[in-house]
């Protein structure tokens, strides 16, 4: 049968017809409605319990952060000598692991931005996260192309003014020209002023109708933004040129050598001291002439041109060093880095940038440089060189675990806005605050915990966040903890623990090193893998036991000396599942002969 035919047995006109009575839309629904079987549609069906889940990640930064007002403050009043150009000490930030660190720095350092920009006082801040930029070389190449991207963003703006500035000094410049025109034509000086100021603006009206700028704003604006400009490129070039030129001596020199400058000979013949006449463009902006203006632009697109871009991997660290140091010197203001996580690159690779860094500020010209160092311990500066530790601790801040009620506070002021009213029953969140109190004081473990429990409800499609959702959630959390670690550790812990996983299977309790140690010997065989000796193996546990997926503990045995009784901390199904997705030890597929070996040499 043919397309054709079949076409019309296929759809009959009298359904459609009828559909469309309904809606466009309803015909379509009908063809899908066999193709959709409503996976989606119960669960959008279920009320939202979220207003705007976003909230509760840890990606976002909140306004408000109750019971760091301290630190805030504190972060604050020493940061505050770089709105006056001084620099800032360094600062050493540290405290466990989601005690508001990063979010109150980065609160810190957005305040110091936006007041910067308020009064117009250069500052930057620089944030890198040093779990990720782990080596000085990435730590500076990433600095120095922030700084290069600034710089250019900055000559870019530069230039915009300048180019401003010499359009106003040619408008100037026409109507003064216009002006001499008609003072040839007119015998009697009497009038010519007169006749100069009512014409400008005439002429100046008709070129403004190029969509630029009006007579006025042309005028006054670049040299104002000029005037004001804190770009000390600018005012270092033109302080270079005619750093004492005051405007009576521009105009002085525009009478008296008018020939020199490019077309500035055509100057209003009036003097400067005439209120009436508009002001040069120039005066005022340290420019003797349109040619000092273009001659600025050139020298910062050469400038920009000149910049090198840091390439991630390539270069000795020495020249990265010299491009950043180049690229923060480049413009006059205060630089702060903000180096999260500093153990992490102190541990990987040693105090060499933190010691570049702290030294910086004796041989920068322009800018000043002030670290921040935030970190979970403070045990890492043990390992830096003792100018580097005085350096960078010279104020430290301390960040404690929050309690259960403080941590209330935090989560009662997310839930607002995380939530729809009434989604969260009464015990919900005293009850998120007292198990993420209880691990160590950390917010991120209690927001972790309202978000999941409110998934959990949400799954279950009911309205309302309770008690039981919560405890879910804190086993979720810790499985999906237990998980993690167990999937990234090394082959031979992950032996180690299997064989702790075989015997208990097998319903020992109370295993032995020993024990442990002759499973996991035959496993090694089996799958060809190296075999520690039995003191290491020893060690692999006390190593399972700090990560709190084994337990072991010491007992006496009498005059048989001391014995670690080991057992298994975590669930064993998953934490089997986990091992056997490793697809080395997935080759281990009959794993009861393993174990009665155990017995066999037990005996
Ligand atoms: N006082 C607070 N108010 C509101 N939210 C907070 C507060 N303190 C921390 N948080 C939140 O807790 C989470 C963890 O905070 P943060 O990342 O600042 O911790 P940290 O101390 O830097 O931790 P880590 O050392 O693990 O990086 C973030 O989502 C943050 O927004």
């Amino acid at each position: 049968m043919s397309d054709e035919e079949s076409e019309p047995t296929g759809s009959e006109p009298v359904d459609i017809d009828e559909k469309r009575e309904f809606s466009t839309f309803d015909s379509a629904d009908l063809a899908e409605e066999e193709s959709s079987q409503g996976l989606f549609d119960d669960l959008l069906s279920g009320e939202p319990i979220f207003e705007n889940k976003e909230v509760l990640r840890p990606s976002y930064t909140p306004h408000e952060l109750p019971h760091r007002s301290d630190q805030i403050n504190k972060m604050a009043t020493i940061l505050v000598a770089a709105l006056r150009g001084e620099t800032p000490s360094n600062i050493l930030i540290y405290g466990k692991t989601g005690t508001g660190k990063t979010a109150s720095a980065k609160f810190v350092s957005k305040e110091l931005e936006s007041t910067s920009q308020k009064y117009s006082v250069p500052c930057d801040v620089e944030y890198i996260n040093c779990e990720v930029t782990d080596t000085q070389y990435r730590v500076l190449a990433q600095l120095a192309n922030k700084f290069i991207e600034k710089n250019e963003a900055r000559i870019d703006e530069q230039v915009e003014e300048l180019e401003r500035l010499l359009e106003a000094v040619d408008e100037y410049e026409a109507a003064a020209e216009a002006d001499s025109a008609a003072d040839a034509g007119d015998e009697d000086g009497l009038f010519e002023e007169f006749d100069a100021l009512e014409s400008a603006p005439d002429s100046d009206e008709s070129d403004s109708s190029t969509g630029t700028t009006t007579d006025d704003e042309s005028r006054d604006s670049p040299v104002e933004t000029e005037g004001s400009s804190d770009n000390p490129d600018t005012s270092a070039t033109a302080d270079g040129a005619a750093s004492d030129t005051t405007d009576g001596d521009l105009t002085d020199e525009f009478q008296s050598d008018g020939t020199e400058t490019d077309g500035i000979e055509s100057n209003p013949p009036t003097d400067s001291t005439d209120d009436r006449q508009p002001e040069h463009p120039l005066a005022s902006t340290g420019f003797e002439s349109r040619a000092a203006v273009e001659a600025r632009i050139e020298d910062l697109e050469d400038d920009k041109e000149s910049f090198e871009e840091v390439p991630m991997t390539g270069w000795p660290t020495d020249r990265v060093y010299s491009v950043f140091f180049d690229a923060v010197d480049y413009d006059e203001r205060v630089v702060v880095i903000m180096l999260d996580e500093i153990d992490k690159l102190v541990e990987k690779s040693g105090d060499d940038t933190l010691y570049n860094l702290s030294r910086m500020n004796s041989e920068l010209e322009n800018s000043r440089v002030s670290i921040i160092g935030i970190s979970n311990d403070l045990k890492f500066t043990d390992f830096l060189d003792p100018r580097v530790k005085s350096s960078l601790g010279e104020e430290e801040i301390v960040f404690p675990p929050y309690d259960a009620n403080q941590l209330r506070d935090i989560l009662e002021h997310r839930s607002e806005v995380a939530f729809k009213g009434g989604a969260l029953s009464d015990d919900v969140i005293p009850l998120c605050a007292a198990f993420a109190a209880q691990e160590h004081g950390d917010a991120r473990r209690a927001l972790d915990l309202l978000r999941t429990a409110g998934e959990l409800a949400e799954r279950s499609q009911t309205e309302t966040i309770v008690e039981e959702h919560v405890r879910q959630a804190q086993d979720k959390i810790e499985l999906d903890r237990v998980v993690e670690v167990v999937r990234t550790l090394p082959t031979q812990s992950k032996l180690v623990l299997f064989a702790i996983i075989l015997l208990e299977k097998n319903g020992v309790h109370s295993i032995n090193t020993g024990e442990v140690f002759n499973i996991y010997k035959r496993l090694c065989e089996e799958i060809d893998a190296d075999v520690l000796t039995q003191r290491r193996v020893t060690d692999l546990i006390s190593e399972l036991d700090m990560l709190g997926i084994v337990n072991a503990v010491v007992v006496s045995k009498g005059r048989y000396g001391r014995t670690k009784e080991i057992s298994l901390s975590v669930p064993i199904e998953e934490t089997e599942a986990v091992l056997l997705s490793d697809s080395r030890l997935s080759d281990i597929d009959d794993i009861q002969p393993f174990v009665q070996a155990r017995f066999e040499n037990g005996s």
